[in-house]
């Protein structure tokens, strides 16, 4: 049985009774990270870098591509993730969650286990970095010893999520180093370039399929599509709000190719954006990489200890291909990037420039952050400063997919998947419009082009057809609950389901407008609240009020479910509240309001309540 580590790293080296590190004689700390809009995987690449600094071998995974059969085994270990949800674990770390938290697993089985946790936050939701503490928690009981304190960061904090992330890094490196073999050598200064992880190779050198080359012409003919992925073609891709609406909502309707399973309502539909050729073109300009564009070759990685992250292809690709499908151009710069531009810059006015950033996240937040400033637009700013092919794929963010609920039930429309979405516009104080990557994708593309999809399970689950149903949506929050509504309706269940949903106006943003009468006509009960229509604004949750009587039964009497949907921070609260209030003895129940309000708390942890914002 291994020891446990002690805090007082001192008596490793120079006890005389027990050398800890001889009996761990880790070869490399192991970085864990889960992330789903990629601040934790960002703060887990600096954390693998501030190992390397120090000549120490560290191997960076997503927790989805992690085995947990070798949990047990990782003598170093570091552990990063968001939280999503209502205080959910993001998807990546689901897995393997769900495996840890499986009954019956010994209580010592981790004892080999020295890890430290750093967990992303923001204060303002209910359940502060609810997935990190979880995970923390069930390290201990598993037997795994904490090496350092746990660092909690607080996107809300003065300084954001640096604030708690700096400290907890020192402390962290400081922990671990003493038990990782490495050199005497002193670290790289942190304004050091680090040599490449990765490289890039001609593919005959490599031992790579070539057959698979052919993959660059077919590029020009088929859709970017990752593996597994569906094909679909668009058949409709219309703005829904009115022209002089200050967003553009789009109603697109896909129909799926060949031949598909049913998916159950509640799906999401995974789109893969892709940057524009123009963007890309300006960054190979300004970074003088024109040459290199269309160049077939191999990723490889420059170190034996680490794989190639799964955003990256494994086969023969171009860096024009990594640019417009794999990197992400438009994220705004974070602190990483202006440390990378530090680390590749030679001159000294921009040396300054950039050491003014990486002293004060205001300058950062109010520079790149606040203004949502490209990344080509910042190298615009910093003209002598350049990116240079060996390094790309490390400064370069993954692109992300983004995740929509379906708006459509397939029983009702068979072998289409329909989507709401809002486009994301800024007005930016750089007064230049601005769109999401995905978004401006999204509206560049004609009906009938040809596009791909992955279709993720539901998190949310109709009950049988004779318990009551109570769907909350407002905005585009009725995407799910248009499905649900739908399936209810074909189950013959119209009549223990209620629709609230919410918008501005009739005249602007009343979605799917022509179909509510009709599931009207089959019994459900459809209520609209529209905002600013009236002197009074009303939201949902004033309607649900309103109904206090049939809530009450259908929630209390009859076991009913409730499933709220929406884009906003405070209606799910504003919602529950409501909730809570029809079955209390003030609204149209028998339960004292705290009690009430316990219930309704009660029904959302035991799965009878469900919520999806974001
Ligand atoms: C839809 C949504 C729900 C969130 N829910 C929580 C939460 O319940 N608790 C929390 O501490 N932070 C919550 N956050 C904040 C994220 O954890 C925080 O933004 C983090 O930096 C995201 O890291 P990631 O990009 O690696 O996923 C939420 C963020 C979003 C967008």
């Amino acid at each position: 049985m291994t020891a446990p580590i002690r805090e007082d790293a001192d008596h490793v080296h120079h006890g005389d009774h027990v050398d800890y590190a001889d009996e761990l004689a880790p070869q490399h700390v192991v970085i864990l990270y889960a992330s789903e809009t990629g601040n934790a995987q960002d703060v887990a690449e600096r954390t693998a870098r501030a190992f390397r600094a120090q000549h120490r071998e560290a191997v960076l995974l997503s927790m989805a591509e992690y085995d947990i059969a070798d949990l047990p085994h990782e003598a170093l270990l570091i552990l990063i993730t968001s939280t999503h949800g209502r205080g959910d674990p993001p998807p990546a770390m689901r897995g393997l969650w769900e495996k840890m938290i499986r009954a019956g697993l010994p209580g010592d089985i981790l004892e080999d286990v020295h890890y430290s946790i750093f967990g992303l936050g923001d204060t303002s939701y209910e359940r502060f970095c609810y997935a990190g503490k979880m995970l923390a928690r069930r390290m201990d009981s598993l037997g795994a010893h904490a090496l350092t304190e746990p660092g909690w960061g607080d996107e809300r904090a003065p300084d954001g999520l640096e604030q708690d992330f700096l400290p907890w890094l020192e402390r962290t490196v400081a922990a671990f180093l003493p038990y990782l073999p490495g050199p005497s050598t002193p670290p790289l200064p942190n304004t050091a370039l680090p040599p490449p992880i990765y490289g890039f190779e001609d593919p005959s050198d490599s031992d790579v399929d070539l057959s698979r080359l052919a993959i660059s012409d077919k590029a020009a003919v088929e859709p970017f599509a990752p593996e597994g992925w569906l094909k679909a073609t668009i058949r409709r891709n219309k703005r829904v709000t009115k022209d002089d609406w200050w967003q553009d909502v789009r109603e697109v309707d896909l129909e799926l190719q060949g031949r598909v399973a049913n998916y159950p309502p509640g799906s999401v539909c995974s789109l893969h954006p892709r940057c524009s050729d123009e963007e890309v073109d300006e960054f190979l300009e300004m970074n003088g990489l024109v040459e290199e564009a269309d160049k077939v070759v191999v990723i490889k990685s420059n170190l034996p200890e680490q794989d190639i992250p799964p955003h990256l292809p494994s086969g023969p690709t171009t860096l024009r291909t990594l640019l417009t499908h794999h990197l992400d151009l438009r994220q705004p710069p974070r602190k990483s990037m202006f440390e990378w531009l530090r680390r590749l810059s030679a001159d000294e006015r921009e040396q300054e420039r950039l050491d003014e950033f990486l002293d004060d996240p205001d300058e950062i937040h109010d520079y790149a952050s606040r203004p949502k400033r490209t990344i080509v637009e910042t190298l615009a700013d910093f003209r002598e400063t350049k990116i240079p092919l060996s390094h790309v794929l490390e400064v370069l963010a993954p692109l992300r997919r983004r995740q929509f609920s379906i708006a459509s039930s397939f029983e009702a429309h068979p072998g289409h998947v329909q989507l709401l979405v809002a486009m994301v516009e800024y007005k930016t104080n750089l007064s230049i419009p601005r769109r999401g990557l995905c978004s401006s994708w999204l509206q560049s593309l004609p009906e009938d082009t040809t596009i791909a999809l992955e279709i993720l399970p539901p998190t949310l689950f109709l009950p049988k057809p004779d318990v009551p149903v109570i769907l909350v949506g407002p905005g585009t929050g009725v995407a799910p609950m248009r499905a649900f509504l739908e399936d209810r309706v074909r189950d013959g269940a119209a009549k223990d389901t209620a629709l609230y949903f919410g918008c501005r106006s009739l005249s602007s943003d009343y979605y799917y407008a022509s179909e509510w009468d009709e599931h009207r006509a089959t019994g459900a009960r459809v209520r609209v609240a529209p905002s600013r229509d009236r002197p009074n604004k009303v939201y949902v949750q004033h309607l649900l009020r309103e109904d206090a009587a049939l809530i009450n039964e259908w929630i209390v009497k009859r076991g009913g479910y409730v499933f709220i949907s929406g884009s906003s921070n405070a209606m799910p609260r504003e919602v529950r509240e409501a909730l809570a209030w029809c079955i209390s003895t003030d609204g149209a129940g028998s339960l004292e309001p705290e009690a009430a309000t316990e219930y309704i708390a009660e029904m959302f942890d035991s799965g009878r309540g469900g919520e999806e914002s974001w």
